[in-house]
């Protein structure tokens, strides 16, 4: 199956390299490291284009009417608890959190029915109930799956996983990839929430630093770690049986394909698994040439893909302010924070020096500020990420090495100090979503603050408008009473 239509896809797709320039992780994505890592551990749209079930649109209008105006309401109102907004936006047809079904619904086991129910979930989102009846039906079948940020992805393909899994078999079944050490420790934490009560099923880390011996036969059932490290445990030290794999996942999917050096890793694990391995691709992106290309690498796929307009929450308000100087968005920087109450902030910056020097200004400022980029070792990385996730510092200045999936609940704004631009200096319009994606997670409110300083930053701001076809408000922040009213 897949094995000649991928590598079919990828000559194609080598000969029209340039094509498919618009998406590079632009740090490195696995640093080197030695991290000493713990090695066991016990939202697609009504309208998507998908050849998914249709839901049925609505069958009664007036309870959506209210619900609407009620989360208009709610969206206005400061003083609403998320736990409300998220029922409310649940209800609400038009969100991508909305499902008519339930958690029992899906035919998950028993012991994951509870690990979702103990994680706080009480309905799966749009994009969970959409897709877990594709990934757990039998025979397996293979799913692209575009869902906006925030909206429940991971857990998702992690429930796929978990349900695929014979804990009797003591062997890795599951094999999931993630474009940054981070993001493979994030996923495999959600893992470990979610299987807290299928004690037999057991994971293992397949990240830089995670040293075994040679020779080593794994009985973890579950492997997810990057993808250079994935391969040598596959090929090179043979610690994993690509043969007995059944599922196997390419989280941020369009970075995996996109990505020369990623993409040619995945392909070589991938040459190596079964014919009848369910392979499952999701992102919040996908540039039209990565989907094009993901359709070609994956037999007969299941689609769930977002329109265009789609792709942005409503629950993120998007604004931009004018400076001239990267002082002057300094400046305005500090009269945002002088003016609204943050619980916490994501400022991204184009370059790790860039990022240094904010950094260095905003703790001398007196804000308690974190400081994140592709140079730090992976384990450094990964202990600030923590430190950040557990609420020490209230601000973290990075670049776009953290622009994807990091999940911190409380990040209400996002500041990008500079627009995301590719090498060619063209707005970045898939790091824009992901960026901003880090606040307004499941439902909750955000701010996305853009710094524009220059004639030619605001032309990249303008098409990146075009792009969402989304309306980017200007702020004024020498007006605290005009920064006052965004955050209320
Ligand atoms: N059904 C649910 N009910 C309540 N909360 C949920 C549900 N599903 C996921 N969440 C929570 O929502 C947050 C976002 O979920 P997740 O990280 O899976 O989103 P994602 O779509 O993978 O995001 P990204 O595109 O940024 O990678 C997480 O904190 C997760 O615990």
């Amino acid at each position: 199956m897949a094995t000649d239509s991928w590598a079919q896809a990828v000559d194609e797709q080598e000969a029209a390299a340039d094509s498919i320039g618009g998406l590079t992780l632009k740090e490195k994505p696995e640093a080197n490291g030695t991290a000493a890592i713990a090695t066991e551990s016990s939202s697609a749209a009504a309208k998507s284009e998908v050849q998914a079930e249709k839901k049925p649109a609505d069958e009664d209008d007036k309870d959506d009417k209210a619900a609407q105006s009620l989360l208009n309401k709610l969206i206005r109102s400061n003083l609403v608890s998320n736990t409300n907004q998220v029922e409310v936006l649940q209800k609400d047809p038009n969100s991508p959190l909305y499902s008519v079904k339930s958690f029992e619904e899906l035919r998950l086991k028993p012991q994951l029915l509870n690990g979702v129910y103990g994680m706080g979930f009480n309905r799966p989102s749009k994009i969970q109930e959409t897709a877990l009846p594709m990934m757990l039906a039998e025979p397996p079948q293979n799913l692209i799956a575009q869902s906006q940020s925030g909206t429940g992805k991971t857990a998702a393909f992690v429930l796929a996983m978990l349900s695929h899994v014979e804990p009797n078999n003591k062997y890795p079944q599951c094999l999931c990839v993630s474009p940054t050490y981070e993001l493979a420790l994030q996923t495999g934490q959600v893992i470990e929430q979610m299987g807290k009560q299928y004690e037999e099923v057991k994971l293992v880390y397949a990240i830089r630093g995670n040293k075994l011996p040679r020779g080593t036969k794994l009985h973890e059932q579950i492997v997810i770690g990057t993808p250079g490290t994935m391969l040598d445990w596959c090929s090179k030290f043979k610690f994993i049986d690509p043969k007995k794999i059944k599922v196997f996942v390419l989280d941020e999917a369009d970075v995996m394909i996109a990505t020369q050096g990623h993409q040619d890793q995945s392909i070589r694990i991938q040459r190596m698994l079964p014919e009848n391995c369910q392979m499952l691709l999701f992102s919040a992106t996908f540039e039209e040439t990565v989907w094009n290309f993901a359709q070609r690498i994956v037999p007969e796929p299941n689609i769930i893909k977002l329109k265009r307009e789609e792709e942005t929450l409503d629950t993120i308000k998007q604004y931009y302010v004018l400076c001239n100087s990267r002082e002057e968005k300094f400046q305005a920087l500090c009269n945002i924070y002088g003016a609204i109450t943050i619980a916490q902030a994501m400022v991204f910056c184009h370059t790790r020096k860039t990022a240094g020097w904010l950094a260095g200004e905003l703790s001398r400022e007196g804000h308690q500020v974190a400081l994140l980029s592709g140079e730090m070792q992976v384990e450094q990385r990964a202990a600030v990420i923590d430190r950040f996730r557990n609420g020490k510092e209230k601000v973290l200045v990075t670049t776009n090495v953290c622009a994807r999936g990091i999940d911190v609940e409380q990040v209400s704004v996002v500041i990008n100090f500079d627009l995301p631009v590719d090498r060619d200096g063209n707005p970045d319009n898939e790091t824009y979503l992901h960026r901003i994606g880090r606040t307004g997670r499941f439902g909750k409110r955000g701010l996305a603050i853009n710094m524009v300083d220059s004639k030619s930053s605001m032309n990249i701001l303008n098409r990146i408008q075009e792009h969402f076809s989304k309306n980017i408000e200007k702020l004024d922040t020498d007006d605290l009473d005009e920064i006052e009213k965004i955050a209320s």
